[in-house]
């Protein structure tokens, strides 16, 4: 790594992001790096990292780069890669605005998930157009404390196991990764979403991220969940011809997903940076031995 890297932390409905300005793809992330900056004793501490890159110069995003700019080159907290984080991609838009790389209105960002449409409203919250949901269907059965639950297999560009349960408590402490069966359901491992329902079109999660651990918040989970959610309600908008928007409760706030008739999900939540700073090199040189 080079010596003077710059960062930014921030949040969506407290979905924690230590954020890594590279325009140009220069600074070397390795795992171990990424693990050490998102540990929360020992260095800025999140939920995963957004590493701003442009994608003309970033090799998993170059053929990308005519529709959007910016690259978000998303990390887990653990250092492994994900496809797409939904919070993240709304403090990475507000980090650009921030920065003065664009202003409100819509922007394409490209991720591993493909490129996604972000509104950024003049003021308040960010609107992100997160695609269609995939269903890939087949039955999976999470278990937690002598309780199963059948789960829906939603895939958000990322992989979600979703069940309905009676009492969030019932997922447990969630200090390690539900199991789930048949074991060969989820090879890449899975984002587990438990549910409960808060009212019309309203529910609440609790979630364990895949490479993260149980998290405040999961924007691709609330998709997932609107959409399980829906399916179950018999309002899916591709049967019922209108939209559905549902309102998903999670520990760290409010986040509103609407699915269109064409599947096309919209999700609007808040996106907020907390502080900026500089690493220290000899902290980096260490974490990294
Ligand atoms: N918190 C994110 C999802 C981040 C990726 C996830 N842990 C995975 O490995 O798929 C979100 O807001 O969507």
């Amino acid at each position: 790594m080079s010596t003077r890297i710059a960062f930014l932390k921030g949040h969506g409905t407290e979905n924690d992001f230590v954020i890594v300005p590279d325009p140009e793809n220069a600074v070397d992330l390795p795992p171990a790096a990424v693990a050490a900056l998102c540990d929360r004793r020992a260095g800025i501490g999140g939920d995963g990292l957004l590493h701003v890159v442009r994608s003309a110069a970033h090799p998993e995003a170059r053929a990308m780069a005519a529709e959007a700019e910016w690259f978000m080159d998303y990390r887990n907290g653990d250092g492994s890669i994900a496809e797409m984080c939904g919070n993240g991609v709304r403090v990475f838009a507000r980090y650009l605005q921030r920065a003065g790389h664009v202003s409100e209105g819509d922007l394409a960002v490209a991720t591993r998930g493909g490129v996604k449409t972000v509104h950024i409203a003049k003021e308040g919250d960010i609107t992100v157009g997160m695609g269609r949901a995939r269903l890939p269907g087949g039955e999976v059965t999470v278990s937690v404390g002598g309780r199963s639950w059948p789960a829906r297999n939603v895939n958000m560009g990322n992989p979600h196991a979703v069940a309905f349960v009676d009492d969030l408590a019932h997922a447990g402490d969630l200090l390690t990764p539900p199991p789930f069966s048949p074991a060969s359901a989820y090879p890449d491992g899975v984002n587990v979403e438990f549910v409960v329902d808060r009212g019309p079109r309203h529910v609440a999660l609790r979630v364990h991220e895949r490479g993260a651990g149980e998290t405040r918040s999961c924007g691709t989970g609330a998709c997932a969940v609107a959409v399980a959610t829906a399916r179950r309600d018999g309002t899916d908008p591709a049967v019922t011809g209108t939209p559905a928007t549902y309102t998903v409760d999670v520990p760290g706030g409010t986040l509103v997903i609407t699915e269109h008739p064409d599947g096309e999900i919209e999700m609007t939540g808040p996106a907020v940076i907390v502080a900026e700073g500089v690493l220290d090199a000899e902290w980096l040189g260490n974490a990294l031995r």
